[in-house]
């Protein structure tokens, strides 16, 4: 890791409703993350921890550009409660009410409005190819069992409706789903009960990192499904392990919010770094 130097790496320890980040500036010199840092940082015992890493950089036609990575190595094209962390971050830094944020699923729009930071998570993809699935299927009743429907954020989700979300053996079944062949990319697994009317809990086991207390793009896919399959209205409340998430299908996409906190930052050792 020698384009850091001898001076360690600067990082912040953020999270939204639970859904915790290791958040890496690099704008203003090259990005530094790696499959290897990432998997190294992202170890609970012998790095910091994650559920995802975000590192900033610069961008030509955005405010910044935001890439994220999850605790096994493997990149995320998305990452809806990293994003709102963030988005609230530099406005707090900069004193925007608005930002555009580049990431690999495309340019997000970040907005304060009544103090609370929301995100435009962009339309969802509900075509079979773009989600994606690998066969043509109907993705609103995907060929498993528990009748799911499969949800494209920019990265893919698949949402079981269970009559207890609580009951569901979440790292058993996570864990097989993640790894079903309908999904050449793996998936993020949802698992969402009705509470009342556009009022969801859900529990969810993400790809790459495993049971996580909350999930911003796949709250924002539960309630694409949900209003999908007329279970809910366009606007749903949705309660995580972690907290209360809202996600609001648009015309112009599924916007998220939620609480976030920023809780500390702190500096990797030079030595751990030269020993990557
Ligand atoms: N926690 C993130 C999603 C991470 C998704 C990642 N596990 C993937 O590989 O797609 C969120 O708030 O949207």
């Amino acid at each position: 890791m020698e384009s850091i130097g001898t001076s360690g790496l600067t990082f912040r320890k953020m999270h939204g409703a639970g859904n915790d980040f290791v958040v890496i500036d690099s704008r203003g010199r090259g990005a530094v993350t790696t499959p290897v840092l990432a998997r190294a940082l992202g170890d609970r015992h012998r790095g910091v921890g994650f559920d995802q890493l975000a590192e900033l950089r610069d961008a030509d036609d955005a405010d910044l550009a935001l890439d994220f990575w999850n605790s096994d190595g493997t990149m995320a094209g998305a990452c809806g409660n990293a994003t709102r962390c963030v988005a609230a971050l530099v406005m707090r830094q900069s004193g925007q009410e608005a930002l555009r944020i580049r990431t690999a699923r495309g340019l997000l729009e970040a907005r304060l409005e009544g103090g609370q930071v929301w995100v435009n998570m962009g339309a969802p993809l509900t075509d079979w190819q773009d989600i994606p699935l690998s066969q043509a299927v109907d993705p609103l009743h995907l060929p498993l069992a528990g009748d799911p429907v499969g949800v494209g954020m920019g990265n893919p989700h698949c949402v079981f409706f269970v009559p207890d979300a609580e009951a569901v053996a979440l790292e058993v079944r996570g864990a097989e789903v993640e790894h079903d062949p309908l999904f050449p990319e793996r998936t993020n697994v949802e698992f969402v009960s009705l509470l009342g009317p556009d009022h969801l809990r859900m529990r969810v086991w993400e790809r790459g990192t495993g049971v996580t207390l909350a999930c911003g793009s796949g709250a924002c896919a539960a309630a694409v499904a949900a209003a999908q399959r007329g279970i809910t209205g366009w606007r749903v409340r949705l309660d995580l392990d972690g907290g209360t998430l809202i996600a609001d299908w648009r015309d112009d996409g599924v916007w998220l919010t939620g609480p976030v906190a920023d809780v500390f930052t702190a500096q990797i050792a030079p030595e751990f770094l030269e020993a990557l």
